[in-house]
């Protein structure tokens, strides 16, 4: 196969969603404890409470990670279970669990990934603003500081944020995920703090780089959605509609961490139109200064675009019953469209494995030969149970083709370094519940959450020992 002998196979997983033990050993609220509980916000009132209860159980699910075979396994720091009011004194049951987490991982030769942030911000924070307020960029600087402090000896790969598209997009306009706000102007602001925060965890990593405090050979990224936008004809409104969709999901999100800058077209048209972004002064510099060593990439689906001059829509599926959604729009801008030939999943997401390196060639065309971690793909689904086994086919087959065209991306010259589906171990969906599942093992709720290895176990282990052969 194409794969380099140091092809990081892996796998991947976030705190809220497999840890559990939300309150356990000091841990403070995350917004996402606070937001779960409310009425209404998930499917069947789900939440992470406990989850996976990943957080007593990791010794037994490392365990499991090894004997896949895993060269590495990403996962997310629970920041409040760390700094249980987001700043201030540091949480020792905390850094305790974090630190057993990276030794087990170390035992069994799997290198470590982590993200600093998927989702979960202290809720103490959300008090006095969250990310609209400068004071969470101090305090997620502070945070990154303990966590290269106490586990940088140890681990080379970071990235800062996850999905700036989703917790900014869903928190701020659609208004699904927390805080709930459905305002473009203090989303975009808020954005811009996340990105200020990132710059400044990135300048405090290299500054420990020089000091020796965290690896050399460490490399510090960030983590977005690549979710190509294709226009459903060739009509001028739509294609006008997909660039416009590309400019703000796509470009918007990418340009301040590997160029250093907003695009300055859509820049100028949300500071007319809003007066947002508003710089601080060492703002542009920071960003500037503090170009990522990677990006990470997370694919799921690509989205097939509309012209939209009518509708704001933007009820996502969340219950698993095809095409209970609505399409995703902004009036006037863009709108996403189903196409009658494409093959979806029941959340109603395209299954497409050739965006995969379709994305990947796109994003190396504007921004130049970046190394790339698949830092998420998976399929979310209702794994069926025959005579008590989890025969996932239909999960091997879209692991299989993805993994096809990671393969075709290399061949084609892009510097992809590892792939990690989503997700290691069944675990929580944020909005959709436990039903929609994405692991290799199974996890049996009606049975004290016993693991089971799933068909897609055995599959991947396959995969990992052949470097990269899926037949
Ligand atoms: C919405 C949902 C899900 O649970 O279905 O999509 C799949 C996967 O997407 C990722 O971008 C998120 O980081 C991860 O937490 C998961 O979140």
């Amino acid at each position: 196969s194409a794969f380099p002998e140091s092809f990081l196979w892996g796998a991947a997983s976030a705190a809220y969603q497999v840890e559990g033990a939300h309150d356990a050993d000091g841990k403070g609220p995350s917004i996402w404890d606070i937001f779960s509980h409310q009425p209404g916000t998930t499917h069947e009132g789900t939440n992470g409470d406990i989850a996976a209860d990943h957080y007593h159980r990791f010794k037994e699910d490392v365990a499991l990670m090894a004997e896949a075979g895993l060269k590495s396994y990403r996962f997310s720091i629970s920041w409040p279970r760390l700094l249980p009011e987001g700043r201030g004194e540091a949480n020792p049951a905390g850094i305790q669990f974090y630190s057993e987490l990276i030794d087990e991982l170390l035992k069994h030769g799997i290198k470590p990934m982590i993200t600093l942030y998927h989702w979960d911000l202290p809720q103490a924070l959300q008090d006095i603003g969250g990310w609209e307020n400068r004071e969470t960029i101090e305090a997620f600087e502070h945070y990154a500081r303990l966590c290269y402090e106490a586990f940088g000896d140890r681990v080379e790969l970071w990235s800062t944020f996850n999905e700036t598209l989703i917790f900014i997009g869903m928190g701020y306009f659609t208004g699904a995920h927390p805080p709930g706000l459905t305002d473009p102007k203090r989303g975009i602001q808020a954005c811009h703090h996340v990105f200020i925060a990132h710059a400044k965890a990135v300048r405090l990593f290299r500054h420990y780089q020089a000091q020796g405090r965290v690896p050399t050979s460490g490399q510090i990224g960030f983590v977005n959605v690549m979710q190509p936008h294709d226009p459903i004809t060739d009509s001028p409104e739509d294609v006008a509609a997909c660039k416009m969709a590309d400019d703000l999901l796509t470009h918007w999100l990418y340009d301040p961490v590997l160029k250093g800058e907003y695009p300055p077209h859509i820049l100028n048209m949300a500071q007319l139109t809003w007066g947002v972004p508003e710089f601080a002064p060492e703002d542009e510099d920071l960003l500037k200064d503090n170009i990522c060593d990677f990006i990470g990439v997370n694919y799921y689906k690509r989205e097939w675009v509309a012209a939209n001059p009518d509708t704001d829509n933007t009820k996502i599926n969340t219950t698993g019953q095809k095409g209970s959604g609505q399409a995703f729009g902004f009036k006037g801008l863009f709108k996403f469209v189903r196409n009658p030939e494409s093959t979806y999943t029941d959340w109603d997401w395209e299954i497409y494995p050739q965006g995969l390196c379709i994305g990947m060639m796109r994003l190396k065309e504007r921004y130049g030969d970046i190394p790339f971690y698949i830092t998420e793909n998976g399929l979310g689904a209702k794994d069926p149970i025959t005579d008590g086994e989890v025969v996932d086919d239909p999960r091997i087959d879209y692991l299989s083709g993805h993994i096809a065209a990671a393969e075709d991306a290399i061949k084609q010259g892009i510097d992809v370094r590892g792939y990690y589906p989503w997700s290691f171990i069944d675990l929580l969906s944020w909005l959709n519940g436990y039903q929609k599942q994405y692991g290799f093992v199974y996890v049996d709720r009606e049975n004290g959450l016993a693991r089971k290895r799933k068909k897609s176990f055995f599959w991947y282990q396959g995969v990992i020992e052949s470097n990269g052969a899926t037949r």
